[in-house]
């Protein structure tokens, strides 16, 4: 198979039309949030066979203690030689592979980053726009193979990733659900780009043949159908990412995940707990010195195509200091400051160009379907306060897709609780003995910020150990959820 095949999946061909935003400058694609071609499996250049051959091997270098050593001894490559968007990217899936291989493959976490990946690893995240950590860009979007004929990305049971920490079947499954996930919802982006831009500028009633005009054979549908025929397809699509969602039990074994992967996806942000009380200081030679950072790890929380479908429905999620609780990630590191919410701050993590899409498609249609459907329906931008007259039988449609889209996303949350509940919060309650210090369990400690959560105040900082950790981080997860449900709150006439 040549490094760069070409992906066709079923979806490809279909959206040919003219849409509102240039997806291409977002690099999104017809696979969406993934690349058009299955990524690159080796650096073509022979110059960086060192990091090929070390991350071609990982999961046995971590396994019998000889990754560290052998990173400490790597040369400093320069990263001059990568040629294309895809190399680069091909850099930054090995690095973050080897960075948090070397943090956490030992029995204490490593405080310091060698230059040798410090170096190449802060210029491709400069080049990328993405912080110098492992992301849910390295781990899952653009570490994928297919055997599938075409390799479509969106037949899970052709997936594979290309790189793991631990070898498993179970840690290459549960990146590969995501990238599943995000195949089989990439139509949904130029769909509701056109809805949104159906329904945003005045919808018109539906046009009405006047009694002398000849009859229109096929007259367009209203801005009105093209809106609610995409909700019902987006209710259709999501409906059919949380059957990807329940299909991660079938290869990932929740100890499996809880004690041996979980571990490795760990960030550097608040894990004093793990051994990382000032972050991990990222060591540019004696030249330029380097400094500590505190980072999130990789975590689905950054996937883009969930927030794009918030941002469509117009789901608010709410700031710290209004009653959300900022929390540790799966991954480690604990939500923002005081200005920013937990999926603001993600964003930070997000490939610059997917960050810049949902901001611009924020900005373009404010308050998304929410507030084009509330005009609609009662003349208002969806607070339900305007006086509107007796809806039409289109009207009330479109009002009924959108509550049965914004209900099918709650749905979907609602079954990512309960893998959550299974995949950390019942493990966390059991005991592991097979390592000295528990990376794990350490590194799974959930910090409540100083946030008011339904009027208690907890302490700024306060921890807490996993087995009521998931008191933590279940409101967090049901906040997001209730917040959905929150968005489709209108009420048809
Ligand atoms: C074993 C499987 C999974 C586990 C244990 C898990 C766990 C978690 C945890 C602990 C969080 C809290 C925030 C964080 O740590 O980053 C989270 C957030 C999130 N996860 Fe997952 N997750 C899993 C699979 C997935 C999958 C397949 C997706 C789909 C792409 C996903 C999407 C999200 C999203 C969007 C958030 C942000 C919260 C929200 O918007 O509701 N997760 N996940």
């Amino acid at each position: 198979m040549s490094s760069c095949e070409n992906i066709t999946s079923a979806h490809k061909e279909e959206k040919a039309g003219t849409l509102p935003l240039s997806l291409e400058e977002y690099a999104i694609t017809s696979n969406g949030f993934l690349p058009e071609q299955i990524p690159l499996k080796r650096l073509p250049q022979l110059y960086y066979d060192p990091w090929e051959d070390l991350v071609e091997t990982l999961p046995t270098a971590i396994a019998d203690h000889t990754l560290r050593p052998q990173v400490d001894r790597l040369p400093i490559l320069s990263t001059d030689y990568l040629a294309t968007e895809e190399q680069w990217r091909r850099a930054y899936v090995v690095l973050g592979f080897l960075t948090h291989g070397y943090i956490w493959g030992g029995n204490t976490a490593a405080e310091i980053l060698p230059p040798s990946i410090t170096l190449p690893l802060l210029s491709v995240s400069h080049h990328l726009g993405i912080p110098p950590v492992a992301t849910y860009a390295s781990l899952n979007l653009w570490n994928f193979t297919s055997t599938s004929p075409g390799h479509d990305p969106s037949d899970l049971d052709a997936l594979q990733a290309q790189h793991t920490f631990t070898g498993t079947t179970d840690e290459s499954w549960f990146y590969m659900v995501s990238v599943a996930i995000e195949s089989q919802g990439a139509p949904l982006i130029p769909l509701m780009l056109d809805a949104l831009q159906a329904l945003f500028p005045s919808p018109q009633p539906h046009p009405q043949p006047h009694s002398e005009s000849p009859p229109v054979p096929n007259p367009p549908p209203s801005p009105i159908t093209t809106a609610t025929t995409a909700l019902n397809t987006m209710t259709t699509t999501i409906h059919n990412l949380g059957t990807l969602l329940d299909r991660m039990d079938e290869h990932c074994d929740p100890q499996v995940f809880y004690h041996r992967i979980r571990p490795f996806l760990a960030g550097s942000k608040n894990m004093a707990a793990a051994g990382l009380p000032r972050g991990v200081f990222y060591d540019e030679g004696p030249d330029s010195g380097g400094r500590w950072r505190q980072l999130r790890g990789g975590s689905n929380g950054q996937s883009s195509l969930i927030q794009f479908l918030d941002v469509v429905l117009g789901v608010e999620h709410l700031h710290a200091g209004e009653g959300v609780q900022v929390v540790r990630s799966y991954s480690g590191g604990r939500g923002g400051g005081t200005a920013m919410n937990f999926h603001q701050e993600v964003r930070g993590y997000m490939p610059e160009p997917h960050r810049r899409f949902l901001e611009d498609v924020e900005a373009r249609w404010p308050g998304g379907m929410r507030t084009a459907v509330g005009r609609v329906l009662m003349g208002v931008d969806g607070d339900g306060k305007g006086q509107g007259g007796r809806l039409g039988d289109e009207e009330r449609a479109l009002g009924e897709a959108f509550r049965t889209a914004t209900r099918a996303l709650a749905k979907f949350r609602n079954k990512h609780l309960q893998i959550v509940t299974r995949y950390i919060v019942i493990p966390s309650r059991q005991p592991n003995g097979s390592r000295g210090i528990n990376l794990a369990t350490a590194s799974s400690r959930l910090e409540a910020a100083s946030s008011a959560v339904g009027g208690n105040r907890m302490a700024d900082g306060g921890a807490e150990l996993t087995g009521t950790g998931g008191t933590a981080l279940l409101p967090f997860l049901k906040q997001s959820r209730d917040e959905t449900f929150r968005a489709g709150g209108f009420h048809v006439q």
